[in-house]
């Protein structure tokens, strides 16, 4: 297996509500806490929803002092790979689609929830949206998601050697 994931067993459930799940690994570029480049997203469970509240920073600027719409969906779709911990299978995304709303300004906090909406075979639906904190939504995002043996990331390893530049 590839190691970048360690134990990802003990990623899986149970993961008592209200707690704080863990990065997919370090360098992750959604959640890892060991990538410079990444947005060091942090999730916690909530009830059958994963939440995060996050501020995009200079380094994923797209208009000037605006979120870079790669950057939204980066994050997104990594907040619906916690979804996984919940579910307790591997998965991968196979199509998603992102509405913007409205203009995500750096520096400012945003809520983002997320859930599965139909757990159908291989299939997983999911959706989640980002908000102003207690306010107006400025993105939402549905997702399909396939579930994969973990056979499926070995086509990464060995990992390459990480280029932090
Ligand atoms: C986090 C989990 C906890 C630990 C897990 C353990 C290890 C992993 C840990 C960490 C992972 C690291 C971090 C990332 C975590 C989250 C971050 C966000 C997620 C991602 O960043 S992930 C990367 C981007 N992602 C990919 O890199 C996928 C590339 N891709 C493929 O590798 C193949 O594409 C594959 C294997 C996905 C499928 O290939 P395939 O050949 O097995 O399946 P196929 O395409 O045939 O589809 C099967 C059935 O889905 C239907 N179907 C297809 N498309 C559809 C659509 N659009 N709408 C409706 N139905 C659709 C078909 O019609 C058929 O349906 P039916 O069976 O009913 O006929």
């Amino acid at each position: 297996m590839n190691s970048i994931l360690g134990n990802w067993a003990e990623k899986f459930r149970p993961h008592p509500d209200g707690t704080q799940l863990p990065p997919h690994h370090g360098h992750c570029l959604g959640c890892g806490p060991d990538n410079p480049h990444g947005h060091h997203l942090v999730v916690q469970r909530r009830g059958e929803e994963v939440h995060a509240v996050h501020r995009f920073s200079e380094r994923h600027m797209g208009a000037p002092g605006i979120a870079h719409g790669g950057a939204v969906a980066t994050v997104l779709d990594d907040l619906f790979g916690f979804l996984l911990y919940l579910t307790g299978t591997p998965a991968v995304t196979r199509q998603l689609e992102v509405r913007y709303d409205a203009p995500v300004i750096l520096g400012t906090s945003y809520e983002l929830a997320a859930r599965v909406v139909r757990d159908d075979g291989r299939k997983l639906f999911v959706e989640a949206e980002m908000s102003e904190v207690g306010g107006t939504t400025v993105a939402t995002a549905s997702a399909l998601f396939l579930k994969v043996d973990i056979a499926h990331f070995d086509r990464g390893a060995p990992p390459a050697p990480v280029d932090l530049d």
